[in-house]
């Protein structure tokens, strides 16, 4: 498997003439979860919607410079956005299931890109995702009930079991922990360490030990600038830049 994943050189986003990101260029690599981090509004999840043309659905908003996927750029005319979707799948910070049962929620993308010829090919599909979100043994007896009718937990790891179920390549996930108590966070997050061997996984945290936990790469954010990007363990143990530090140690967020 290649090492790095997605580039991006030179990006900037605005939203009218406001600019939101000033000229990031980074490599996120397959195999590990990289964590963005950064005061609010200092333009994280602003960069991670650029990740996978999420922000084409705010009307204002306009991205410059190049990210490519696997050497292929996104923002290319040719490139069809809901396919790149399935191949960066999203995870909101509000779990979002469909106002439909399990099997729907999951059976939906699957079925829009084609990839369940038969019943016996969306049952098998839905099997793998759910199990691979870590969700099977909870819901396999109730696949027909609503997926708004379980746990806040348990509705996130259904949004993972959506995205996984399209098989992408990288998973954004935008704070996906922050209406979750600890426990259904803890869950999560020994769930985002299983799934980076196979997908690249990328993750929009407030929370520094969050960062710490889950992480092996770390981008440090501020008023749209990438100020470092390095090692997990050296961005918390010896910043290079004085701002970061001044984050890590709490000095403003
Ligand atoms: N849809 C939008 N229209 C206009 N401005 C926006 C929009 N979304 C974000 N912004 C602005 O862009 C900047 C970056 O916002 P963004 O939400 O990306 O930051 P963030 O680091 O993710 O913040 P937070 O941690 O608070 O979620 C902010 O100044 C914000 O007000």
């Amino acid at each position: 498997m290649q090492q790095t994943k997605l580039t991006a050189r030179n990006v900037d986003v605005y939203y009218g003439a406001k600019k939101a990101i000033n000229n990031v260029s980074i490599d996120i690599d397959n195999g590990v979860v990289t964590a963005f981090i950064g005061p609010s509004g200092c333009g994280k999840s602003t960069f991670l919607r650029s990740l996978n043309r999420m922000n084409d659905t705010i009307a204002d908003a306009r991205v410059t410079g190049e990210i490519l996927l696997d050497g292929e750029n996104i923002y290319a005319p040719d490139m069809d956005p809901v396919a790149l979707r399935a191949r960066v799948g999203m995870v909101f910070q509000k779990p979002n299931p469909f106002p439909k049962s399990i099997y729907e929620n999951i059976a939906y993308g699957p079925r829009i890109h084609g990839l369940a010829p038969s019943k016996a090919d969306m049952d098998g599909i839905i099997e793998s995702a759910l199990t691979k979100a870590g969700l099977w043994d909870e819901v396999k007896d109730r696949l027909h009930d609503a997926g708004t009718a379980l746990s806040g937990g348990q509705q996130q790891r259904l949004c993972i079991a959506r995205a996984i179920a399209v098989s992408p390549e990288v998973i954004l996930m935008d704070e996906p922990c922050s209406a979750l108590d600890p426990i259904a966070t803890a869950r999560i997050e020994e769930l985002i360490d299983e799934l980076k061997d196979t997908y690249a996984i990328v993750i929009v945290t407030h929370s520094m030990q969050q960062a710490a936990r889950v992480s092996q790469r770390t981008a440090f954010f501020h008023l749209g600038n990438l100020v470092e990007y390095g090692d997990t363990s050296q961005i918390f143990t010896t910043p290079r830049e004085e701002k970061t530090k001044d984050y890590i140690t709490g000095r403003y967020g």
